[in-house]
Parts: C-alpha cells; structure tokens; sequence
C-alpha cells in the first residue's frame, strides 16, 4: 500500500473545457507539494478535485491506498485554507479556531486554541475580533482553524497571494515553518514560483490542465524539462553552448541543450561583453536592466542603481539547462 496522497491520471472537466487533463503526482506522509503555474492552468481545480469540490471525469484520487471517488467533503478529513480566510465575522479569533474542535471538552479546545496561536505567532489573539484584523492575520488565524483538528492533510488554494509583496514573502517563510514542525501533508497552489519555492519540498509545474514537471526546486531551478518550465521560471532568453561561451560563460552544455538565462544568471563585469541597454525598471530589491543579446534576444540583468549610458558589460554566469 501507498501511503499519503495519490492522484492518478486525473481529469476534470467543466462541460467542454478540460481543466485538469491526466495529472498523476503523489503527496508522501508530512511533505509539502506546490501546485504552481499560470492562471487557467488547473491548479484550484485539481486542489478542489482532492478536497471533494469537484468529480473526476476520469482517474483516481487516494489517500493511503483508499479511493475517495465515494468519500465525501467533510469525511476526507483534509483542511482547507483559501485566498480569503473567510473566518466567521460574528465570532471570536478563538471561537473561529475551535470551530472544529466541537467534540473536544472545554478546557482542551482552550489548550488547543492557544497553542495553535502560540504556532501561528499570535499569542494572546482568542478574544480579538475577527473584522479587527489585517488581511496577514487574517490568513494566520486561517491557518491555525484548519490545522486544530489535525486534518490528515493540508490543501491551500493561494493562500498568500491576496497580501502585499513584502508580507507575502514573510508569511511563506512562516507557512514553511508551521508546515515542517507540524509535519503536514499539504498542498500548497501558487502561481509565484519564489512563493512555491519557498513552502514546498517539491513543485509541481502546470500549463492548460497537463502537468509539464515536477521536482524538487533545485532540480526545477537547475534543469527545468522545457523551455515552457524555464520561461515560467523566468528563464526568458535561450543560448546555445557555442552563444553561452562568447557569453563569458564557463560551463557544458549537453547535447541537444540551451541555457535558459533568467535575472541571476548575467552580471555586469567591466571584462565582460558590451551590449545595448533596452530598458531599466526597479525591483523591490534593486534595478532590472533589459539588454539586447548579440543575436536579438532580451535578457535581463540585475544592478543595485540604474546606469548610465547606452550600453554594459555583463559575463554569464549561470543559467537554466534545458532541451533545445
Ligand atoms: N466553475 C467553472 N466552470 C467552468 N470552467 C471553469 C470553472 N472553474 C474553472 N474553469 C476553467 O478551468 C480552467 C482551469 O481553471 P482553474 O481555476 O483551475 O485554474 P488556476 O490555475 O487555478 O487559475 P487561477 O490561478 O486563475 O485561479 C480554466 O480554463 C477555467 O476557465
């Protein structure tokens, strides 16, 4: 028997549109799976099929070798936390996260409720009200109500993607931290790959309903398996061996590869190869400067202030190894 969650050759679809078109991944006992891609790509679908929101067309969906085709919602045991926390307004932050502790005694929800705010970072929060809180907290509160139950697993649909950039960045590094030290199961969908990066132990890539990659996010980083994974990933300019090496570059390329160059992989070197400066737009961390490549292709490279001029010099570095 399997343990954990496995998703076989599923298919989901909504009259004539396939949105999930024979996905098979597997989620092992307390890993995190990130469901990453563009939108329309079938990542809340395939989330909402597992949680029992939709019917599969086709395939299976198990949890420990059980199918849950006949299971309903609620019997799956499976959290879920959405975009918005969709906490209830007339209760309190501790009444909302003992809401699914119903047959738990008194002082043992009380128990619980503080430990999950303990873990979630806000102690003390059981007696606030939920509409006096930030859209961060929110979320936070969120995810403590879904985890006081001990669902077997996790399922979170774009749970950070209605925060700002900077907060955002800092509760997926909370999120990673909760997801580990509880050991969940969970899946997490994302269309920001950093995010996915961040909270996931592996990433699975998405495109129209199929499943293109998935892996762990070093392996996704370093060896994307099409040039659609790498331009997703920020990959946008492709050069072959013979481009990279006039390039500055250093490495080998297999056969029958290019080099993806996304916004680490050039730096600006005095040494390096002058090319024309196309446009410049700031970053939260620094400045993004577009460059024309000898052969016509855009690519970026970062500096921490604007520069002067028409053209730089910049050397590659690195980059993406992908199938030609
Ligand atoms: N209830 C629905 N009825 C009909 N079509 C739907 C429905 N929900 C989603 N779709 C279609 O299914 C496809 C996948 O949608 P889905 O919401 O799963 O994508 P997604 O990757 O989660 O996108 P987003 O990041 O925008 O939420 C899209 O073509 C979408 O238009």
């Amino acid at each position: 028997m399997v343990s954990g969650l496995e998703v076989s050759d599923a298919v989901v679809r909504y009259g004539s549109v396939t949105a999930v078109d024979g996905v098979t991944l597997a989620v092992p006992p307390g890993r995190v799976v990130a469901l990453l891609g563009p939108s329309g790509s079938g990542k809340s679908t395939l989330l909402r099929a597992v949680a029992g929101l939709e019917p599969l067309a086709s395939g299976s969906i198990r949890w420990d070798g059980e199918d849950l085709a006949d299971v309903k919602v609620h019997r799956r045991n499976f959290g879920l936390v959405f975009q918005d926390a969709q906490l209830f307004p007339t209760m309190t932050v501790g009444r909302n996260i003992a809401y699914g502790l119903s047959r738990w005694d008194r002082a043992a929800q009380r128990t619980r409720v503080a430990e999950m705010l303990e873990l979630v970072g806000l102690p003390g929060f059981e007696d606030r009200r939920v509409t006096e809180l930030s859209g961060g907290q929110a979320q936070r509160i969120a995810l403590a109500r879904s985890l006081a139950p001990s669902p077997r697993a996790l399922l979170l649909d774009e749970p950070l993607s209605a925060l700002d950039t900077g907060l955002r960045r800092r509760l997926a590094e909370d999120l990673a931290r909760i997801l580990r030290e509880t050991h969940t199961t969970a899946i997490h969908v994302t269309h920001d790959h950093q995010e996915a990066f961040t909270v996931a132990d592996t990433v699975a890539v998405l495109q129209e309903g199929r499943l293109l990659q998935i892996d762990d996010p070093d392996a996704l980083r370093r060896t994307p398996s099409s040039k659609d994974v790498a331009a997703f990933l920020g990959f946008r300019a492709f050069v072959t061996h013979q481009q990279a090496h006039e390039l500055g570059w250093s490495g080998t390329l297999p056969v029958g590869a290019v080099l993806g160059i996304g916004p680490s992989s050039l730096v600006l070197d005095d040494t390096g190869v002058e090319v024309p400066v196309v446009d410049q737009g700031y970053t939260v961390e620094d400045v993004e400067i577009g460059v024309r490549l000898p052969d016509g292709q855009r690519a970026v490279v970062s500096a921490p202030e604007r520069v002067e001029g028409p053209t730089v010099r910049v050397r590659l570095i690195g980059g993406a190894v992908t199938p030609a």
